[in-house]
């Protein structure tokens, strides 16, 4: 595989960071998860738009053009060969001395990875994923906003190793007034008597593939509404969907042990499944 660092594309065993960079020693700076599907990457120019405004909120700037950095990421599928893969570009502060005064980066360093990978959960979409509520909340959006993809992934990797123990497939992650958040990787929707509801991105990522589910439910004509959830109706639902590039469209079936409807993937999630593949089918830009 070969890896861009900062303009060279390196063999994955010499591709290597300074130990001062910033991004490694205070996870100081911004990250994007894409995928290729047929030779096709989906969304290109949405995630790099968020990766501009995570690096934005960072005060951090790109030293290349979103134009560049579109290049830069064809270029790395095109030489890796990925046809359906995942692309993880990555902006860091850059190396720096060892105070956090990201002053002290005279400039960032850019990395881009793709690999080929399948679909993150197996053979699960077919019978639902489960799902645990776990203790520790979602990053405060005003503390560290949960909009910016950072290298600070801890706040998810702890709600991640919490749903490990308790033996969930993912986590449900609360905001710190008890209102559902998003999962340690995905966000959240859920179904009740016909109506999708997601919760508000003030306290979850912006994610792209939100955005898609609902694009598709607007064109299937599902009615779908943004709105605080809370326990109550994450017990009570009828259906439970997580979104995400590594995720895809995924049915939660089972949340702390309670079944959520049927207990098996319904009807409004397998149609929003199968109107998502034929998009991820007919879209993206050519590499
Ligand atoms: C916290 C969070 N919320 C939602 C999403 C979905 O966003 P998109 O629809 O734009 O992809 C993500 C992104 N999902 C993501 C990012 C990094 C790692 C992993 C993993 O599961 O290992 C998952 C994410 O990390």
């Amino acid at each position: 595989m070969e890896i861009y660092i900062d303009g060279t594309f390196v063999p994955e065993g010499e591709a290597k960071v300074s130990v001062f960079d910033h991004g490694f020693l205070y996870g100081d700076g911004v990250f994007e998860g894409i995928r290729s599907y047929n030779g096709r990457i989906f969304r290109l120019k949405e995630h790099i738009d968020r990766l501009y405004d995570s690096a934005k909120m960072i005060d951090m700037t790109v030293p290349v053009s979103k134009e560049e950095f579109a290049e830069i990421i064809i270029e790395t599928v095109r030489r890796n060969g990925v046809k359906n893969g995942y692309i993880r570009p990555i902006v860091t502060r850059g190396a720096g001395t060892m105070g956090l005064d990201p002053r002290h980066c005279p400039k960032p360093t850019i990395v881009c990875i793709a690999m080929e990978w399948g679909a993150m959960y197996g053979d699960l979409y077919e019978k639902g994923l489960t799902a645990v509520t776990v203790a520790i909340r979602r990053n405060a959006p005003d503390t560290l906003p949960p909009n910016v993809k950072s290298l600070n992934y801890l706040n998810n990797i702890l709600a991640k190793i919490e749903a490990n123990y308790k033996g969930g497939d993912e986590a449900i992650f609360f905001d710190t007034q008890g209102r559902i958040s998003e999962g340690s990787g995905d966000n959240i929707f859920l179904v009740k008597n016909g109506i999708i509801y997601a919760p508000h991105t003030l306290t979850n990522l912006k994610g792209i593939t939100r955005d898609v589910l609902i694009e598709i439910a607007a064109k299937l004509g599902l009615q779908l509404k943004v709105v605080e959830l809370g326990f109550f109706d994450l017990y009570t639902a009828d259906e439970m969907i997580v979104t995400g590039t590594a995720a895809e469209i995924a049915p939660i079936v089972k949340v702390d042990g309670r079944a959520i409807g049927s207990g098996r993937p319904g009807p409004i999630t397998k149609q929003i499944m199968a109107a998502f593949k034929t998009l991820i089918d007919s879209e993206g830009t050519q590499v």
